[in-house]
């Protein structure tokens, strides 16, 4: 028997060992999948939300907060856990709760924004001790790490209960070090403990669970006030307001109204095939320095000393520092040409940092990188992941810090180097898209997705393609020049490209600015597949095309090229269309002696006889040349003309 089939044959399993054992935990996710419930691991680290007052001061309260909920029938259905034999499955009734199914009128609208109806379960892992969140430190930030790792499979998303006061700086620490997340992680606590009448707690915690259990918001975040929020972007604005957070450079990604609303065109998207892990290495020779005017070089040396490695500088609005402070400056490049990575970030609560002024340019010189519209709370925990990374040259940190990693920071595209021919390019950059806000990707996408995907079609992508669709219906769109993707695939004759386009969208009619369609440009690079293809949807020669087409038919018989003959006319063109001169294709090749190509265009003529009742005839008879002979089927009286009708099959 195989651990696994021993475990799914135990009639009990604990929470316990669901959380120490693999084989238990995939028993219990077997299960509540059959029975339409969700997981929600709750890992309570501490905070307000669980404290009770001790000698007139709030402290944590351990080993009350599963039973004070339990109590609360709006947080547990006991009727449910009883008829459908929970804890008989979950077999943990001191740690594990379920969420009441919805009934009222609202709570139904609510069922309907998440269109499931699935039960949420919960287990609770209390740390020991319970921390106010002023205690928390890296090694906590990494037990926490740890435990998701563990409990991953098992759980469909994670709520961490937590202290406000550090709440951002845990966040974004734990957004870094979660590799490859496929699942919610939410942080949400309270600023009143949730045993008081007026607590801010029973609605966080509910929001909280809700959106971990029922939604894929694969992302570190954090939930407050019927908000939620990217971790690395929150910040503590307000000690007394239960509005104690905002996102001051990205909207929430999702809003708990009456109805829940996900903004998913800023939810990160996953894009990665590698398995989610925790790195739970930390560099803590890291610190955030404020700049304040009479701030002494003194301080700013002794700051930068070994063993310091990387330092967040909170600047002046858009990243400004005195230009007139040699002294400073000079600490500051010292310090960059040892190998301290400074990162410049604004004290500013909202905006990013730029090259407007003098002020600020100066600390470009000095080696500094820009934080681009980063908290410093995210800019501080970055730095300590990515300096802890082993096996990174210097050059490689300084770049990592410089990329958005997990949304933390507007993607700085501008300075990014766009190589077109590169397929991976074009499919990393089509998946990062979704990366930003909501007004930003936006503008983003509907400049980049037209020439990626122009770029795509080029060299044959499908995949790439396939990511920019998945964007919006951009590839009927053309680039500058009104080229659309099927345009450039029949030129370069990808033919399943250009099958692929026309099932998504694209249109064989779309022109560009000189008037040529996918069916012309394929005539000109002579894709005889292509052209077939696009005859086939619907695709034809306009009048323009079809008036000139006489004088290159005339043209490519004169120099007796069969191929170009044989594409024109599957294109389409009428065969006896005359030329500028008023001489048809058939009387040109025979006064330049150019046999094959008469064979050819006498069986094409007759084959043309017997379907001449078509629209492209019945088109061309209505050209406007002056001249217009009858054709007659050309007999050639040279005894060396051995070439038969049939002999140049196409
Ligand atoms: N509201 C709170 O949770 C504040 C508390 N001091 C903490 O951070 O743990």
């Amino acid at each position: 028997m195989t651990s696994l089939a021993r475990a799914l044959s135990n009639s009990k399993t604990s929470d316990a060992e669901c959380l120490d054992s693999l084989p238990n935990a995939m028993r219990n996710c077997t299960l509540h999948g059959s029975r339409r419930e969700v997981r929600v691991l709750v890992i309570n680290t501490g905070g307000t939300i669980g404290m009770k007052s001790h000698n007139d001061v709030l402290s944590p309260e351990s080993n009350a907060f599963v039973e004070g909920l339990r109590k609360l029938t709006t947080f547990h259905d006991e009727q449910y856990a009883q008829d459908t034999g929970l804890y008989e499955f979950y077999d943990t009734p001191d740690k594990t709760l379920v969420l009441p199914n919805p009934s009222s009128h609202a709570e139904e609208r609510f069922k309907r924004s998440y269109k499931d109806n699935k039960q949420v379960v919960y287990t609770f892992l209390e740390y020991s001790p319970l921390l106010d969140s002023s205690n928390m430190s890296t090694e906590d930030w990494g037990k926490i790490g740890k435990d998701i790792e563990k409990n991953y499979e098992c759980y469909n998303g994670f709520v961490i209960l937590h202290g406000t006061d550090t709440m951002a700086y845990t966040a974004s620490a734990l957004s870094f070090m979660c590799e490859h997340l496929g699942k919610p992680v939410i942080l949400t606590g309270s600023q009143v403990p949730i045993y008081e009448m007026r607590s801010d707690g029973r609605d966080n915690l509910m929001g909280a669970l809700l959106i971990a259990g029922l939604f894929v918001i694969p992302e570190v975040c954090v939930y407050f006030r019927n908000k939620l929020y990217r971790g690395n972007r929150v910040t503590k604005v307000d000690t007394g307001s239960f509005n104690a957070f905002a996102s001051p450079n990205l909207p929430p990604l999702a809003k708990m109204d009456v109805d829940i609303t996900v903004n998913w065109d800023t939810v990160w998207r996953a894009n990665t095939s590698t398995k989610f892990r925790v790195r739970t290495e930390l560099n803590r020779n890291v610190g955030l320095l404020r700049l304040f005017p009479g701030i002494t070089a003194a301080t700013v040396r002794s700051f930068l000393q070994p063993p310091m490695e990387g330092v967040v500088l909170e600047t002046y609005g858009t990243g400004n520092a005195p230009d007139n402070r040699a002294d400073l400056l000079a600490e500051l490049k010292e310090a960059t040409d040892r190998g301290v990575i400074i990162i410049n970030t604004t004290q500013c609560l909202r905006g990013t940092v730029s090259k407007v002024y003098a002020t600020g340019e100066v600390l470009y010189k000095a080696g500094l990188l820009p934080g681009v519209d980063m908290t410093p709370e995210a800019v501080l925990s970055k730095l300590s992941y990515v300096l802890a990374i082993e096996g990174l040259d210097h050059q490689t940190k300084k770049k990592m810090m410089a990329q958005n990693l997990r949304g933390e920071m507007m993607a700085d595209l501008a300075g990014a180097k766009l190589d077109l021919s590169d397929s991976r390019f074009i499919q990393v950059i089509a998946k990062s898209l979704s990366i930003s806000c909501k007004e930003e990707l936006e503008a983003i996408r509907d400049a980049l997705a037209p020439p990626l995907a122009c770029a795509a079609a080029k060299i044959g992508d499908v995949e790439a393609l396939e990511s920019i669709r998945e964007m919006g219906s951009y590839l009927s769109v053309g680039d500058y020049d009104g080229r659309t993707p099927l345009h450039i695939a029949a030129c370069e004759g990808h033919l399943k490209v250009v099958q692929y386009l026309l099932e998504h969208g694209s249109s064989v009619h779309s022109r560009d600015r000189y008037g040529d369609t996918p069916l012309s440009n394929a005539v000109r690079f002579r894709r005889k597949d292509i052209v077939r293809l696009l005859r086939k949807t619907g695709a034809h020669l306009s009048r323009e095309q079809l008036a000139v087409s006489g004088t290159e038919l005339c043209s490519l018989a004169a120099h007796g090229d069969l191929d170009g003959l044989q594409i024109w006319h599957l294109a389409g063109a009428v065969l006896n269309t005359p030329g500028y001169d008023g001489q048809s294709a058939l009387s040109v090749a025979t006064g330049a002696g150019k046999l094959e190509a008469v064979a050819l265009l006498n069986r094409l003529l007759s084959a043309e006889d017997q379907t001449r009742e078509g629209s492209y005839a019945s088109q061309a008879r209505s050209l406007p040349f002056p001249e217009r002979r009858h054709r007659l089927p050309f007999q050639c009286s040279s005894e060396s003309c051995r070439f038969s009708a049939s002999s140049a099959p196409l």
